[in-house]
């Protein structure tokens, strides 16, 4: 798809910008909480609480998605998915995507237009609309999204409220994506449930609002890895975190494919990121949502990140950079 550039009639630099913007936004339909949707300067949506959550991601070609690895509707679900995962990592619910597209001019356009019905896809599933972007000229692609969430009247559910005590709990698949990951990289196309969750992650959205309305006291979501990011609460939150590996599970599939590549799968469901599930603390067991599995508990050590309570020795995640 990406290695073979279309040529003649059918690109985008043929088709031009506002031939590909109406391509892509006439006959969208939109829920009732878009007020006024694309085509303006700006959209119009509602803020039933007066206030209003926003996050933003940008998915690089090369770094975060290969167009040989997976299809244009994958991806754009995906560069969706990442951002609904942090508007649910505040306990919000989303109302709305804003979305900006960086291509060459030879791309394809059903490349274009396959990436932005995947983004309008992934937001349909939570019952948003994409009511807005942009599109502009790049020697590699970048897709950007910007998502608005709605807290519900609840207070956010941020990264630093978590105290000594607290249970440590998860929603939602780890490891996954990595293993995706490692078996794209080594050539393989298959198990396709692995490499399906590398393309795009299904991260339980409902699940951060639950664990708000639970009095989570505080959550992030999986992006990077388990512990880099249960790194992120602890520091934000000046406690320490212990993470039990006995109540990890392992999937079989993991297993099998640690196996096949000679891979240790504890350490993608500790340290693999991209699967976007959310990781939270609550003050008592009896507080976690259906769905929240218990994985460790919050310490009085010095701030970090230990596995049965020891430091862990090789990487804890991704980082940009390094
Ligand atoms: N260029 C930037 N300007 C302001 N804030 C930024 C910038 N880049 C990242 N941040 C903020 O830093 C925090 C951590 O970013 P990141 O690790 O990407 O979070 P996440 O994994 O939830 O996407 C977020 O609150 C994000 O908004
Ligand atoms: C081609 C390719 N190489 C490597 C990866 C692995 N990878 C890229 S970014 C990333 C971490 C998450 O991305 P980031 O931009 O840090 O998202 P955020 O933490 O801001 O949500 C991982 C594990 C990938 N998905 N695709
Ligand atoms: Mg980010
Ligand atoms: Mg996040
Ligand atoms: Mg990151």
């Amino acid at each position: 798809m990406g290695d073979s550039p279309a040529s003649g009639a059918d690109t985008v630099a043929a088709i031009g910008e506002f031939g590909l913007i109406r391509r892509v936004t006439e006959g969208t339909p939109q829920p009732s909480t878009t007020l006024l949707g694309p085509g303006d300067d700006a959209a119009v949506v509602a803020a039933p609480d007066g206030r209003v959550v926003v996050t933003t991601d940008a998915l690089v070609e090369g770094v975060h998605f290969r167009l040989d690895w997976s299809t244009p509707t994958q991806v754009g679900r995906k560069a969706v998915a990442v951002n609904l995962a942090d508007i649910a990592a505040m306990g919000a619910v989303p109302t709305s995507v804003v979305v900006a597209l960086a291509c060459p001019g030879d791309t394809p356009a059903a490349v274009v237009t396959e990436l932005l019905e995947g983004m309008a896809a992934e937001a349909r599933r939570v019952h948003v609309g994409v009511v807005g972007g942009d599109m502009v000229r790049a020697d590699n692609m970048v897709v950007s999204v910007t998502a608005l969430g709605d807290l519900g009247g609840r207070p956010p559910v941020t990264r630093s409220g978590a105290s000594p005590g607290d249970i440590v709990a998860v929603c939602g698949r780890l490891g996954w994506a990595a293993a995706g990951l490692a078996v794209l990289g080594r050539g393989f196309r298959s198990p396709v449930s692995v490499v399906n969750a590398q393309r795009c992650p299904d991260p339980p959205y409902a699940a951060g609002p639950a664990a708000a309305l639970a009095g989570a006291t505080s959550m992030i979501d999986v992006s990077d890895g388990l512990l880099a990011d249960l790194g992120h609460l602890a520091e934000s939150s000046g406690v320490g975190i212990d993470v039990q590996t006995d109540r990890l599970t392992v999937a079989e599939r993991l297993v099998d494919v640690g196996a096949a590549l000679g891979a240790d799968p504890m350490h993608w469901v500790l340290t693999g990121g991209e699967d976007h599930a959310l990781a939270a603390t609550f003050r008592s067991l009896s507080d976690l949502p259906e769905g929240w599995c218990p994985i460790g508990s919050v310490v009085t050590s010095e701030v970090g990140v230990t596995v049965d309570g020891l430091p862990y020795e090789r990487e804890a995640g991704w980082q940009h950079w390094t």
